[in-house]
């Protein structure tokens, strides 16, 4: 074996979580995250008066009481299973070092590449953690790598892992871990539940025309849809309902509900009065429970962890709502968390994106 003349450090990236349960961490978590321009794409004036007078005064109270159902002993969900996927993809691969950041908040992406560079890194894999393709999640973390990665001396030439919304490894770690759930509930309908989004934010990301409100604009990808959102959820939502068997389903992108299918696709988590994606989570649940579905399971392939929009928005609120609608029982299916077909699939999704070796020249 000849030793490298380069080394590649993996820097994981998620979205970012408070560092406690509590109002005062939970006030400076959102004021980072919701000052970010990509995630409320308005005017700067209009986006701090919002932000000061309308969200930061309520909100993180609020969050703060939701965020302490699911806090753990060792911490929040989100930051907890990042950190279980870390060690799981380090047990696996010993020649690159693995560092876990994320965009807002602690591990700060900043120290993320700090740590890389000490263990003598000068070429980093990016891999923002989420599959599907938003200027709010991937494109904030992407701009913010490249913006720390610019400030150091010696820049690091940075790869990044680009949206796998469809990649085969991930629709397979996502029908892996629900697939016993499924056997064992026998739900009369599947729901995949995504994060929602603003919907000019997703008209911007296609061609021109060829998004929103033009019907049946997520009813398949192609050139002109491929950065959107909304059309990349529902190729996730096709791939894994064709992997799993589901039968008949709405992969359409039709916002109007239809009754008596197998399986559908709906956008959860929506904040403030601008129309957001449909349709909305919070509606199809009344909706399939007044069709009759007594037994619902939800996956939330947004998110590859489980954090607060899959534990207590769904897994409580939801669960709530939907009983009271006249459904039975809504039971969540896990996220990715460190099953071990999604550590499979991360380390198949970063070894695509290592740079070819360079072997160290032999000195003679
Ligand atoms: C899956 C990717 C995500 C996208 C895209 C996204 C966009 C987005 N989010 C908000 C507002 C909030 N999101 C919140 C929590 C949250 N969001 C994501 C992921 C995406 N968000 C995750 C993984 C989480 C959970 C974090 C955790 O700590 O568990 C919150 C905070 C919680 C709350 O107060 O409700 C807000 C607010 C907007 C406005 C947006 C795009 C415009
Ligand atoms: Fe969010
Ligand atoms: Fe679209």
């Amino acid at each position: 074996m000849t030793a490298e003349l380069h080394r590649t450090g993996i820097l994981l990236v998620n979205l970012g979580t408070p560092d406690a349960p509590e109002a005062g961490p939970v006030r400076r978590y959102l004021r980072e995250f919701l000052s970010d321009p990509r995630v409320i794409d308005i005017n700067p004036v209009a986006r701090w008066l919002l932000l000061n007078l309308i969200i930061l005064p309520t909100r993180p109270a609020k969050s703060a009481a939701a965020y302490r159902e699911v806090w753990t002993e060792a911490g929040s969900p989100l930051l907890v299973h990042g950190q279980a996927l870390t060690e799981a993809l380090r047990a696996r691969i010993d020649e690159h070092p693995i560092e876990l950041a994320m965009r807002y908040g602690n591990p700060s992406i900043a120290s993320g590449l700090e740590r890389l560079r000490a263990q003598g890194c000068d070429r980093i894999v990016a891999f923002p953690l989420f599959p599907h393709y938003a200027s709010s999640s991937t494109g904030s973390a992407v701009e913010k790598i490249y913006a720390e990665a610019g400030k150091l001396w010696n820049t690091p030439y940075v790869t990044i892992v680009p949206a796998f919304y469809d990649h085969p490894a991930f629709i397979e770690a996502f029908a892996a871990v629900g697939r016993p759930v499924l056997d064992d509930f026998q739900p009369d309908h599947v729901l995949f539940s995504f994060h929602g989004l603003p919907e000019r934010q997703v008209i911007r990301s296609a061609d021109p025309g060829q998004c929103l409100p033009k019907p049946q604009c997520c009813a398949s990808i192609h050139a002109g849809n491929r950065n959107c959102y909304r059309a990349q959820c529902y190729e996730t939502a096709r791939l894994l309902a064709d992997t799993l068997e589901l039968g008949e389903g709405d992969g359409s992108g039709d916002t109007d509900f239809k009754a008596g299918l197998q399986w559908s696709v709906s956008f959860q988590s929506r904040l403030g009065r601008t129309p957001w994606i449909r349709p909305y989570t919070d509606e199809v649940l009344v909706e399939l429970a007044k069709s009759g579905v007594e037994k619902l399971a939800v996956y939330c392939p947004a998110f590859v962890a489980d954090c607060l929009e899959t534990l207590e928005e769904i897994g409580m609120r939801a669960v709530e709502d939907f009983k009271a609608a006249g459904g039975k029982e809504l039971r969540l299916i896990p996220s990715l968390n460190a099953h071990p077909s999604w550590v499979d699939a991360t380390q198949a999704l970063v070894s695509e994106c290592l740079p070819h070796p360079r072997a160290l020249p032999v000195v003679p």
